[in-house]
């Protein structure tokens, strides 16, 4: 369990979160709100990309910074935007990750190679990147984050640029994870997937509300 409590995040002088509180137990939990409310914010926050201006955080009870390391040790991140190394192909880039994060590497290889079978991008683990499109890249940054079993993960809209049946197929490997980590998202389905979530968080105004 994740918990924030009256954190502040500003950029310069724009507070984009002020003082929330929130708790994010084990399940999924899903963050909606309108475009620009803060929401990738919050989830480089949860996921120790940025730290807060203010305000408290704690994993498993133990409060940041002093649990970062053990929360990174056990942490799966999808951000919305990242460059991905274009020379790697993405089981390289996938062993990589492995790597950063200490995971056994045969273990991670299986596992990534079982994951890219479930989500349609098992023809191309040993592809390059350079050569992927949009929704490829999206699936791979979604499948590095899954390595190890994380028992959080904080993924920014994983199912964007995805036709529908791939996004049904890693919408199901997202609420398989949730029913032992604690997973916080966004998504533009998340009307489709509230059903199965623990709850839906708007974020808007700085603030962050049951949605
Ligand atoms: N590194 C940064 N420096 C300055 N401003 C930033 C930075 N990152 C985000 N912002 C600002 O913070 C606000 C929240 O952005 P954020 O990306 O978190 O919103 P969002 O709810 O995820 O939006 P979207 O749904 O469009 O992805 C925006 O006004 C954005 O311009």
């Amino acid at each position: 369990m994740l918990e924030l409590e009256g954190v502040t995040k500003r950029y310069g002088r724009k507070v984009v979160l002020d003082g929330i509180s929130a708790t994010f137990p084990t399940g999924l939990t899903l963050l909606v709100g309108p475009s620009g409310a803060g929401k990738s914010t919050l989830l480089r926050l949860l996921a120790t990309a940025e730290k807060p201006n203010r305000g408290r955080m704690s994993w498993a009870g133990e409060p940041l910074p002093k649990a970062r390391t053990m929360l990174r040790r056990t942490l799966g991140y999808a951000p919305q935007a990242v460059d991905l190394p274009d020379d790697l192909t993405a089981r390289e880039f996938a062993l990589h990750m492995a790597s950063l994060k200490g995971l056994d590497l045969a273990a991670a290889d299986r596992q990534f190679l079982a994951i890219t079978d479930a989500i349609g991008l098992h023809a191309d683990a040993n592809s390059r990147i350079a050569t992927f499109s949009g929704g490829m890249r999206r699936r791979l940054i979604f499948a590095q984050a899954l390595l190890g079993a994380p028992r959080l993960l904080a993924l920014d809209e994983p199912t964007a640029e995805l036709d529908s049946e791939t996004a049904r197929r890693v919408g199901a490997l997202i609420v398989e994870a949730a029913r032992t980590a604690t997973v916080v998202m966004t998504t533009h389905l998340a009307d489709e997937l509230a059903p199965l979530a623990v709850a839906t968080l708007r974020v808007d105004g700085g603030q962050v509300a049951t949605a």
